[in-house]
C-alpha cells in the first residue's frame, strides 16, 4: 500500500471529486460516515462525547460527525475553536446543517471557554488535519493542552491536531496525544515513524473510495506492507522439489557465551524453509549446535572462543554456498574482523549481515565497498547510527537510510516499531506487523536466520526482506494474541513462524 505526501493527498481528493465525480461536501459526508461507523463499533451509544472542531475541512468533518452521532442518539457536545475569522466552505455548510438539529454549539475563543473533561468521556479531535501549516498557538494550543491533560479517551479525525503529515515537528510543538487516530484511505508517513508513537496512538484506516487510478500512478518511495501483499510474495513449492531446490545456507555465528545466538539463527533458518544449513561456530559451540540443532551440519572454527574462519573441518568455501548469513553473537575480536575482511571479497551473491558484523563494518568503513550488492543489512537504530551518523529526527534518519541503501546498493532493514526496509533504488517499505514483545534478546538473531533462509531459497533481496520482516513480526503478534507481549522469547517467535 502506498504512502503519499500531503500534496498528493490533496491532489487525490481533487482527482476523486473530478473523476468520480462527487461534490466535495459529499466526499466529506462519506469520510465522516466512515468515521462514525468506526466510532459506533468501538463506543456504545451511551458514551458522552465532546467534539472539538477547527475551522477548516477537518473541522467540517467534526461537525458532520457530530450531526451523524446525534442522529444515532449519542450524547454529543460540539465545541468550535474560533482561532481565526475564516472558515472553509464545507465547514460553513456543515455548521448550518448542524444548527438545523441543535442550537447547542459552543465556541472557544478564550481559555475560560474550555470545558472540563472527565475520564469516562470521549473527545473527538477535529481541530486541525492535513492542512496544518504552522505550529499550534494561542487558543488552539490551549485547547490541545487541555485535551492532553484530561483523563478522557481521545480519538483524532484523520491525524492528531498539530502533527505534520510528512515533515518533522519541532520539539516544543503542542500536539494532540490520541488513543486512536481514524484516518482515510492511506496511511500517512507520520504514522509509521517511531518517535511519533504518542501522537498517533492506534491507527485505523477507513476506505472512502478515493480515486484508485490516481493512487495507482502516484509516484512515491514509501510503502506500507499489507497482509495480502506479503502473502503474494510467498513462493509456492513445486511437488517435485528436493532439498537442493531450497539452497544451502552457511551461518557464521556465535562466540564464547553467545552460542545461543547461533542456535537461534540456525533454528529459525530451518523453520523458514532452507534446504540445507551449515553453521560455522568457534570450537566451544560445536557440541552445542550438534546437540541442539540436529538438522544442521556444523563446522568448527580453528579458534576455541571466537570466529576466525580458519580450519574449517572439511567444509566447502563460502562461495559454494547459496547464501551466507553472518553476525549473530560473533563479537568484535581482531581475528573475527580479519575473517570478515577475507570473506567479503569471496562472496558474489547477496548475503545477510547483522549485529557485530555490522559493528565491525562501521569501525572499518573501507569495507563498505566490499559488501556484495543486494545484501541485506539488519541494524537496530544504534547500529545504524554507527554505520552512518547521528540524526536530529525520524525524517533525517529516513534520508540517511535511503542514502545508505542507494550508495552501497544494499537492502537495509532498520529494526524497530514499523521496521523500515530501504532498497537499493531508494524505496522504503514499512512493516505492518510486530509489537513491543519482540524487544527482547535473540529476536534479531531469529530474523537473521529467517532472511538467510529466504535468500537461500531464491527470493530476491527486497522480497526476502519485506516478507521475512513481515513474517517475523506476525509470529510475534500471534504470540502476543495468545498470551500477551510480555515474556515473549526469541524461541517462541521461531515456533510461531508460519509460511502460508
Ligand atoms: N481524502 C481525505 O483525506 C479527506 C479529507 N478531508 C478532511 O480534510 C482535512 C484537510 O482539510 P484542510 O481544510 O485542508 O485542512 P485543515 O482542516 O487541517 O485546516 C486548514 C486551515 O487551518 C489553518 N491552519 C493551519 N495550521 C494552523 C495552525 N497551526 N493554527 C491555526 N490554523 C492553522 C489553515 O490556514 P492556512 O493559513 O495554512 O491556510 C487553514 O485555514 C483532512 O485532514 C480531513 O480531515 C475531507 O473531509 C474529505 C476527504
Ligand atoms: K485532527
Amino acid at each position: 500500500m502506498k504512502i503519499l505526501n500531503v500534496d498528493q493527498i490533496r491532489a487525490l481528493d481533487e482527482s476523486t471529486i473530478k473523476h468520480e465525480p462527487i461534490a466535495p461536501l459529499n466526499l466529506m459526508e462519506r469520510a465522516s460516515m466512515g468515521f462514525v461507523n468506526w466510532f459506533v463499533d468501538h463506543f456504545p451509544a451511551t458514551t458522552s462525547t465532546k467534539i472539538f472542531c477547527g475551522l477548516g475541512n477537518n473541522g467540517g468533518d467534526g461537525l458532520a460527525i457530530a450531526r451523524l452521532l446525534m442522529e444515532r442518539d449519542y450524547p454529543v457536545e460540539v465545541y468550535v475553536v474560533r482561532y481565526a475569522p475564516r472558515e472553509s466552505d464545507d465547514f460553513m455548510h456543515n455548521h448550518r446543517r448542524l444548527k438545523l438539529i441543535t442550537e447547542d454549539v459552543k465556541y472557544i475563543e478564550y481559555s475560560r471557554d474550555l470545558p472540563t473533561l472527565r475520564h469516562n468521556e470521549v473527545v473527538i479531535d477535529a481541530i486541525l488535519g492535513s492542512g496544518l501549516s504552522r505550529p499550534a498557538d494561542g487558543i488552539v494550543k490551549a485547547t490541545i493542552e487541555a485535551i492532553n491533560r484530561a483523563p478522557a479517551t481521545v480519538v483524532s479525525v484523520d491525524i492528531a491536531s498539530g502533527l505534520y503529515v510528512d515533515q518533522p515537528n519541532q520539539a516544543n510543538d503542542v500536539i494532540i496525544e490520541p488513543d486512536h487516530t481514524v484516518s482515510f484511505q492511506l496511511p500517512k508517513l507520520a504514522f509509521v515513524l517511531p518517535k511519533n508513537g504518542k501522537y498517533v496512538g492506534k491507527w485505523h484506516l477507513i476506505d472512502i473510495q478515493l480515486h484508485k487510478r490516481y493512487i495507482d500512478i502516484a509516484p512515491t518511495p514509501y510503502y506500507y506492507t499489507q497482509p495480502n501483499e506479503a502473502r503474494l510474495l510467498l513462493h509456492q513449492r513445486d511437488r517435485y522439489s528436493n532439498k537442493g531446490t531450497f539452497g544451502h545456507a552457511l551461518l557464521l555465528a556465535g562466540s564464547f557465551g553467545k552460542i545461543g545466538a547461533a542456535v537461534l539463527a540456525a533454528r529459525s533458518c530451518l523453520r523458514s524453509g532452507v534446504g540445507l544449513l551449515t553453521v560455522h561456530v568457534p570450537q566451544c559451540g560445536y557440541s552445542i549446535i550438534q546437540a541442539s540443532v540436529p538438522e544442521a551440519m556444523c563446522e568448527s572454527d580453528g579458534h576455541q572462543t571466537v570466529l576466525t574462519g580458519t580450519s574449517r573441518v572439511g567444509g566447502p568455501q563460502p562461495v559454494t554456498y547459496t547464501t551466507v548469513g553472518i553476525g549473530p553473537g560473533i563479537g568484535k575480536a581482531p581475528e573475527t574482523l580479519a575473517m570478515l575482511r577475507d570473506l567479503l571479497p569471496t562472496i558474489t551473491r547477496p548475503m545477510v549481515i547483522d549485529a557485530d558484523a555490522l559493528n565491525l563494518l562501521s569501525e572499518n568503513r573501507e569495507l563498505y565497498s566490499q559488501i556484495p550488492q543486494n545484501s541485506i543489512l539488519t541494524p537496530h537504530p544504534k547500529e545504524f547510527e554507527r554505520l552512518t551518523k547521528p540524526w536530529q529526527n525520524d525524517y533525517e534518519k529516513l534520508d540517511l537510510l535511503r542514502d545508505f541503501a542507494k550508495t552501497h546498493r544494499v537492502v537495509v532493514v532498520l529494526k524497530g516499531a514499523h521496521s523500515a526496509i530501504a532498497t537499493p533504488t531508494g524505496d522504503v517499505h514499512f512493516n505492518s506487523t510486530g509489537n513491543p514483545g519482540l524487544s527482547t534478546g535473540g529476536t534479531g538473531d531469529v530474523l537473521t536466520g529467517v532472511l538467510t533462509a529466504l535468500l537461500a531459497q531464491g527470493y530476491d533481496s527486497v522480497e526476502a526482506a519485506v516478507l521475512g520482516v513481515y513474517a517475523h513480526g506476525l509470529a510475534g503478534d500471534v504470540i502476543a494474541d495468545q498470551r500477551g507481549p510480555i515474556g515473549m522469547t526469541a524461541s517462541d517467535v521461531i515456533d510461531a513462524l508460519r509460511w502460508e
